[in-house]
């Protein structure tokens, strides 16, 4: 049989590893797939350079509309990336029929809605393993081999740029602006890095996660997204003295709480921010620009799922799965395939996505103040007006004639609202002498 023709949109970082690690495993590929996979047309804009990738072995084009245009083709690979263009691309190449395998989390979090009812609507499969921690097949882990399961939370490090970021200022006491540059180079980081520093593309990644776990639609506007950049040292040698690593977590969690309280909807948090886990959770321990993924299930209890998040060859590992995936399955009846995001179409769910103010975690909290008496008895009362309740505290030794000295106060769970309100108090008191530092703590059990 004829080997499936794949147009590849976009021949960076990506695509060339899609390229070269379809051709090197190609035999293989074909003994899985039960038919050859080629990528036998190639749009980029920078057509020197792609030429200098495939050589002879597949035809280069500047226009991508080319490759949708082009009735050989059955499957478009788009690996442009952003809002733009790629979306026209995947609408039009869906609109002619093909099936579409993407890596582009920013498209399917934003646009996911349009993007799969207009496949439902033509009856093709839009892929997307690349497009949520690289190489990890967690939407296979989410969508297929844990549907047993109602799930009940899923965090992750999700973002390579800033693991590789936190990872190198903590060991090696690294400045943020050089190893950013390092992770730029090493090709980890977006076209636009602020989207990884910011929080961004964890958040693009959480929010595609999180309709697959709970069965609600792709809704990134209502994702709170904190990145890495306030992030200061001192706090990441105060979180390891009190036994935490801080990570960009991307988290998702169902709040049955408010689902069983009189008049309650239910409730999802999707969030991003760093946070403080305790060292001895496997993930507090993932280091560079590793991925992993923490999900938790009824059933099944806690799952893991770890490796490489980004960089070509590992990227292209998962392109290559859903390519082998549309080969198995495009003949299938389109109602016997798997769901875009896990449940039927008809099947998704409203579940509103909770505000910040509406969210659960304990906090860790440093103040710069006064080194003078009453000032944690001061500090400690507000908290206790605003019922959230101590962990514990550490007080930094002054060193003699020093005036100030930085409390740092870990708190047992509470509502964001409670704690903001809070804060809000101490922050007025006059012996407070600096902005307060507050990061959110989850114990990951
Ligand atoms: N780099 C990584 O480790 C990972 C990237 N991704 C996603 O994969 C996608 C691609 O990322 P990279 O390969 O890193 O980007 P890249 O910037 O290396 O490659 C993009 C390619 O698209 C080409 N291009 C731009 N506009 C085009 C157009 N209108 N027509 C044809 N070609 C065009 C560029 O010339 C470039 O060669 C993005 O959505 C990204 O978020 C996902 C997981 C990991
Ligand atoms: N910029 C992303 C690339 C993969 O999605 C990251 O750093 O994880
Ligand atoms: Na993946």
């Amino acid at each position: 049989m004829k080997p499936i023709q794949v147009g590849l949109l976009g021949i960076g970082t990506v695509g060339s590893g899609t390229f070269t690690v379809l051709n090197r495993n190609q035999e293989e590929i074909r003994r899985r797939a039960g038919r050859g996979i080629e990528i036998s047309m190639v749009a980029d804009l920078d057509v020197e350079r792609a030429r200098g990738i495939v050589g002879d072995r597949a035809r280069v084009v500047a226009d991508a509309r080319e490759v949708i245009a082009n009735p050989e083709i059955d499957i478009v690979v788009e690996l442009i990336g952003g809002y733009g263009i790629a979306k026209t691309l995947v609408l039009e190449a869906i609109a002619a029929g093909k099936h579409v395998v993407t890596a582009n989390k920013a498209l399917l979090a934003v646009h996911g809605t349009e993007i799969f009812e207009a496949a439902r609507a033509q009856g093709v499969m839009v892929a997307f393993e690349a497009a949520v921690a690289g190489g990890i097949p967690i939407i296979k882990a989410l969508r297929e081999g844990l549907t047993a399961n109602r799930i009940e939370w899923v965090a992750g490090i999700i973002n390579g740029t800033t693991n590789f970021i936190l990872s190198e200022m903590r060991s090696k006491g690294l400045d943020f602006a050089a190893v950013l540059k390092q992770a730029q180079a090493l090709g980890y980081a977006e076209a636009d890095p602020t989207f990884d520093i910011e929080g961004v593309d964890a958040a693009h990644k959480a929010t595609i996660m999180s309709a697959i776990a709970f069965g609600v639609p792709v809704q990134f506007d209502k994702a709170y997204v904190e990145g890495i950049t306030a992030l200061q040292a001192a706090d990441i040698r105060y979180a390891e003295q009190l036994g935490y690593r801080i990570k960009l977590l991307g988290i998702t969690k169902r709040r049955d709480d408010l689902a069983t309280a009189p008049g309650g909807a239910g409730g999802i948090e999707l969030r991003v921010h760093p946070t403080l886990v305790p060292s001895q959770r496997l993930i507090a321990n993932v280091e560079g620009a590793m991925n992993a993924v923490v999900v938790q299930g009824d059933a099944v209890g806690s799952t893991l799922y770890y490796g490489k998040g980004a960089g070509a060859e590992p990227t292209a590992s998962a392109v290559i799965a859903d390519l082998v995936d549309i080969t198995r399955l495009h003949t299938a009846d389109p109602d016997h395939r798997v769901p875009h995001l896990a449940f039927q179409p008809g099947s998704l769910q409203d579940t509103p996505i909770l505000a910040i103010d509406e969210v659960v975690t304990s906090f860790y909290l440093r103040l710069q103040v006064a080194d003078q008496a009453g000032v944690l008895a001061r500090i400690t009362g507000i908290l206790a007006e605003h019922d959230i309740s101590i962990d514990a505290v550490l007080q930094r030794e002054s060193a003699e004639g020093e005036k100030q000295t930085d409390l740092i106060i870990l708190t047992h769970d509470t509502v964001e609202g409670r704690m903001r309100a809070a804060l809000a108090q101490m922050q007025a008191l006059p012996t407070v002498l600096a902005p307060i530092v507050r990061i959110r703590k989850e114990e990951l059990k």
